[in-house]
């Protein structure tokens, strides 16, 4: 038990220990495009979701029967114009739907665990422990009236330990991590004292408190500047490299699918249209719909024009 818990929460070092131990890489080959490619196991694996709205008007069939899986240490990127049913998707898997909104599903695998009949308190512990979530608006994390580190101990004094002193030695170790400049100070602060970009840092920092294996992140750039869009990206990059998580990232924007994803998923008015790994569906797209949203990109048809993120170690 101790092992394997152990294993879990150092996993993105066990995976690199190993690679330099055994000469046994958890990169591999593709055989088809001979480009070098992580080797995963599914951590995640949602069969036939269908989110449906009961509304005066009649019945909306939102999301029609999505089907995808998440490696552990990936990203998959889920793409689409607005109101392709991505947020619906992603809300799904943490039964976190609006008030309204039904859900079916045939499979919903996530660490080997089948969650699809997992109740509220299952689904609460899995929350913010195995899975974290960042969003586009850092306030729909934060409680106003609490201070920053207060917040971030409390994730980990709810799931982890209650052990307070470890609390706050991690909360300030990841505002650190995360590029909180002074995270001493910023832990007796509250959220409308730090500016938009460090509030995003916060709440990743948040995210983190409990080494998830899985981060849900539903557009977290969209409302930031190019800058710090692209510090951001940087970021969630360098953290998924330290601790081996995988990121399930929406957004409508191709320039972000490009700089992090490993695979994409591309939706259209409540399906997966087509999927694969990033280079091949930009580079190559075979569905119409694909071709259009790349081409839609201004000044930018085809992938040399989407570069990839640098990763930078923040902190
Ligand atoms: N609370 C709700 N009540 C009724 N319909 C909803 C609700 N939430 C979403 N929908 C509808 O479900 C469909 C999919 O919504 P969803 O939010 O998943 O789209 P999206 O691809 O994430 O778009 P966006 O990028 O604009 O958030 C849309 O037609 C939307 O109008």
């Amino acid at each position: 038990m101790f092992i394997t818990d152990s294993l879990c929460r150092h996993r993105g070092f066990v995976l690199v220990l190993m690679e330099k131990l055994c000469n046994c890489p958890y990169r591999e080959q593709n055989k088809e495009t001979g480009q070098d490619q992580k080797r995963l196991d599914t951590l995640l694996d949602i069969g036939g979701l269908e989110v449906d709205f009961s509304l005066k008007e009649g019945l909306l069939h939102a999301v029609k029967g999505v089907s995808f899986t998440v490696g552990r240490s990936e990203t998959l990127c889920l793409v689409g114009e607005s109101g392709s049913g991505k947020s619906l998707t992603a809300l799904s898997v943490l039964d976190l739907l609006p008030a309204g909104a039904t859900r079916r599903m045939d499979r919903a695998i996530f660490a080997g665990q089948d969650i699809s009949r997992y109740g509220e308190r299952q689904m609460q512990d899995l929350r913010g422990r195995a899975i974290g979530m960042i969003f586009q608006d850092p306030t729909m994390a934060f409680n106003p009236t609490m201070t920053i580190g207060r917040q971030l101990e409390e994730v980990y004094l709810r799931h982890v330990s209650r052990d307070r002193r470890k609390a706050r030695a991690r909360a300030i170790g990841l505002l650190d991590r995360v590029g909180v400049t002074r995270p001493e100070t910023r832990m007796d602060e509250y959220p409308h004292q730090l500016s938009g970009g460090l509030r995003q840092r916060a709440m990743i920092a948040m995210s983190l408190m409990c080494e998830p294996q899985l981060l849900i992140a539903d557009e977290p750039t969209t409302a930031l500047d190019v800058t710090m869009q692209a510090q951001v990206l940087s970021l969630l990059k360098s953290v998924q490299e330290s601790f081996g998580i995988a990121i399930l990232f929406i957004t409508h924007d191709l320039g972000v699918v490009a700089a992090i994803a490993d695979r994409i998923a591309v939706m259209k008015s409540g399906l997966i249209v087509e999927t694969g790994d990033v280079r091949q569906v930009l580079g190559n797209p075979r569905e119409t719909y694909t071709k259009a949203l790349i081409a839609a990109v201004p000044k930018a048809p085809g992938l040399a024009h989407f570069p990839r993120v640098e990763t930078a170690h923040a902190g």
